[in-house]
């Protein structure tokens, strides 16, 4: 077996509470250079406060995390990370271009990329990227829920990330964006980057997924092939996952199946 490299993310042992309340229960959780990873799990169980515990908006309260192999603590190279957060309507009001916003993503704590060529060429290949170029002079507000997902996803190309961290990127948005976001996750596989993925249902997007963690009331209960939802159990929010048959029997004591 060959020399797994240095993990881009490594969680171990994680715990977090959210107003008095254990969300996360020791969890471990690694992501690979080039891996494209599903954290899938019912309403509830922890996969929104997992992630925002990676990028430093949920604090630990037990457990430690690595960022390419640099103890969180000490890591600052936040460029090599991007994040779309769960969408919001939060983008409707602001009063920012579409290039604005995606430039804003090359702002790495201390300086702005941009307006140099260099900026401006890593926000028009990001706008390409999902398709928003011809909107990029157009408000914000002034798009659609899915339109405006796909510019924070472009915000967090901008910076051409290792890891590229996306909360529900799937949720309400139309079948030209679902492509979009297949076509972003496969250009990150290619160029050896990985990806974290929280998601209700792996949908469209199961051929690119690598691997899946679920979580089960703040702890993982499963890390492995994608689990293949059927039937009625596909319906968001079932949070009962079904492994590929070769792997039914391995898990069939583990508390992993209906
Ligand atoms: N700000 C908060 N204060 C207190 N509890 C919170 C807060 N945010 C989330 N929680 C609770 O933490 C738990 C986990 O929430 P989280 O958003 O991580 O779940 P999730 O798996 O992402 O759910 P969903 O699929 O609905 O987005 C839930 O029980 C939720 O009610």
């Amino acid at each position: 077996m060959t020399e797994p490299r240095t993990p881009v993310a490594r969680l171990i042992g994680g715990t977090a509470s959210l107003g008095g309340r254990p969300v996360l229960r020791g969890v471990d959780l690694t992501v690979r250079p080039g891996e494209v990873v599903a954290l899938l799990g019912a309403n509830g169980s922890g996969k929104s406060t997992l992630v925002r515990t990676l990028v430093g908006l949920v604090p630990l309260t037990g457990g430690t995390i690595e960022l390419f192999g640099t103890p969180f603590a000490r890591f600052r190279d936040w460029s090599r990370i991007g994040y779309v957060p769960q969408r919001t309507t939060a983008a409707a009001g602001v009063p920012a271009s579409v290039r604005e916003v995606v430039a804003s993503g090359l702002l790495d704590g201390r300086r702005l990329f941009g307006p140099g060529r260099e900026g401006r060429a890593a926000v028009d290949a990001a706008l390409d990227a999902v398709g928003m170029r011809d909107r990029a002079r157009d408000g914000i507000a002034h798009l659609s829920g899915g339109q405006q997902q796909r510019v924070l996803i472009a915000r967090a190309l901008a910076r051409r990330p290792d890891l590229l961290i996306m909360d529900e990127p799937m949720a309400g948005v139309d079948l030209r964006s679902q492509e979009v976001l297949a076509g972003t996750l496969r250009g990150q596989q290619e160029q050896g980057r990985a990806v974290l993925l929280v998601l209700h249902e792996l949908g469209p997007l199961e051929p690119l997924i690598d691997r899946a963690v679920v979580l089960r009331e703040g702890c993982v209960c499963h890390d492995g092939p994608p689990p293949r939802a059927v039937g009625q159990h596909a319906l968001p929010g079932h949070d009962h996952v079904h492994p590929h048959d070769d792997h039914t029997a391995r898990h069939a004591g583990m508390g992993l199946l209906s």
